[in-house]
């Protein structure tokens, strides 16, 4: 199972010191949630602060942005030196242009979903995209409950995948910890992010391990 350590989670005043232990870790990516106090009730960070962990980071950057129209912010997120761009599904009118562009810009595509957003509104994009995000908590906060619908979400993505010829990755965000990660694993999540329970942990590097090895 591929690990993204959610940002959110980590000490802003010691910023540094823990984009290193992730470096260290065995984490694939390092989750970065762009939050915009209009999709969702919360306000995180923006550009300045992601170019900040970029120079720092040696994982690839996984940049979930919970923001309304994404569009405009292709090339500000692509200067970022983001692998991955990830937006919302329900923050996007023409998303189909959104993906283009993502893609024009030289970063792999993802599209979110919120828990209440049914997998088979992915019918008409999912072949196009490098990743769908099952949100596994309503999105704008870190340490939320894990909402355990995602599970037969990621069945139904897998069976949609299948009948369009697909390979996406399957990534989960929000709850996830030993137990419920164990589940998602089962369930045939290819990556998991994780923030308070990894963060929150007296050993980081080794829960980021034992995710990893799901
Ligand atoms: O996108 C989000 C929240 O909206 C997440 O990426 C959270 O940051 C995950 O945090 P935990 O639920 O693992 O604490
Ligand atoms: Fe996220």
């Amino acid at each position: 199972m591929k690990v993204s350590p959610s940002v959110l989670s980590a000490d802003f005043g010691n910023l540094a010191r823990d984009i290193q232990m992730i470096n260290d870790s065995k984490a694939s990516m390092l989750h970065l949630d762009v939050m915009d106090g209009v999709f969702v009730p919360n306000i995180s960070f923006g550009f300045p602060v992601i170019k900040h962990i970029q120079a720092l980071s040696t994982k690839p950057l996984d940049v979930h942005l919970m923001i309304v129209d994404p569009d405009k912010f292709v090339t500000q997120v692509r200067d970022c030196g983001a692998a991955l761009m990830t937006v919302h599904y329900e923050a996007c009118t023409h998303l189909n242009r959104v993906v283009q562009h993502i893609h024009d810009a030289g970063m792999k595509a993802g599209v979110a979903l919120n828990p209440a957003t049914p997998v088979a509104l992915l019918r008409d994009i999912v072949a196009c995209v490098d990743l769908v995000l099952l949100m596994s908590v309503n999105p704008g906060f870190g340490g939320q409950k894990f909402i355990a619908g995602v599970l037969d979400k990621i069945a139904e993505l897998k069976q949609l995948m299948a009948q369009k010829h697909a390979h996406a990755l399957i990534e989960v965000d929000g709850g996830v910890n030993a137990e419920t990660g164990k589940a998602l694993a089962q369930a045939g999540a290819d990556m998991v992010v994780s923030g308070n329970y990894l963060f929150k942990s007296p050993d980081p590097q080794h829960a980021i391990e034992l995710l990893n090895d799901l």
